[in-house]
């Protein structure tokens, strides 16, 4: 219904080196989709965006175009943060769309909704597209917080500055990341549903149509049943996303 067009997504998180472009070939060309069907981007390290931006940029006459995204980027356009990447870079590289507000960057580097929202600002002023991260904590899910924690997310992680602007939400449940555990399909359709009420109730009519992707242990064995979930517009795909077979298949269940 929201939205025709399909995101697969692959975050490749701290993996990959030169070689995996050789991989990362073999799966552009056998990707034999039309592009109107599914848009399909992978989000390597920092390392290989411009390489992997060069190679796969261009739609040949029997490859789709695969996007490239990264993977976290500063809220500020530069200056003295060492060991950071400003949006602006990233879209330099070749990039043109960003993941934030990553769980594990939430976990791991303390990120909160409020940096989460300066990055969105960043990734914007730089003509990226952001997908923003949102999703609960096991805890979270089993004293039945689920539903109030993404839609707290939502609220502080999506500036005003996303009305009218191109960008995509993922709901990936913590303990679904790497576990091979995901939710019942009853429980994805009824969180998507509480983000959806979320955004519009944030950004207003303009958040309608935004992609809300599912991410968590998504594989070629349940990628179809999730797809064709109510308000899935597509998937954020982690360890399955380093296998060109397995994410070709993935993308071919849309
Ligand atoms: O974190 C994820 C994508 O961003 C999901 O990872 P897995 O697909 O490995 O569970």
């Amino acid at each position: 219904m929201k939205q025709s067009v399909k995101m697969i997504v692959g975050n490749w998180k701290m993996n990959g080196v030169s070689a995996s472009l050789d991989e990362a070939r073999a799966l552009q060309a056998a990707l034999q989709v039309g592009p109107a069907a599914v848009r399909v981007a992978l989000c390597p390290p920092a390392t290989l965006i411009a390489p992997m931006a060069s190679a796969f940029g261009q739609a040949t006459s029997n490859a789709a175009v695969v996007e490239i995204g990264g993977q976290d980027c500063h809220p500020a356009t530069k200056g003295a943060f060492t060991g950071s990447i400003s949006a602006d870079m990233l879209r330099d590289a070749g990039a043109r769309l960003v993941i934030l507000g990553h769980s594990e960057r939430r976990a791991g580097f303390g990120e909160t909704d409020t940096d989460v929202a300066a990055k969105v600002e960043a990734a914007l002023t730089a003509g990226l597209e952001p997908i923003i991260c949102i999703g609960e904590t096991l805890e979270q899910r089993k004293a039945g917080a689920a539903i109030a924690v993404v839609q707290a997310q939502i609220a502080g992680s999506l500036p005003q500055a996303l009305v009218g602007r191109a960008f995509a939400v993922a709901y990936e449940p913590v303990w679904a990341i790497g576990t091979g555990l995901t939710p019942t399909l009853e429980q994805i359709a009824e969180v998507h549903a509480a983000i959806r009420e979320a955004m519009v109730g944030t950004l207003g009519e303009t958040a309608a149509t935004t992609p809300i992707l599912y991410g968590g242990s998504v594989n070629p064995g349940n990628a179809r049943k999730i797809l064709g979930v109510e308000d899935v517009g597509g998937a954020l795909v982690g360890g399955a996303s380093l296998k060109a077979a397995d994410f070709i298949s993935i993308v071919r269940a849309v």
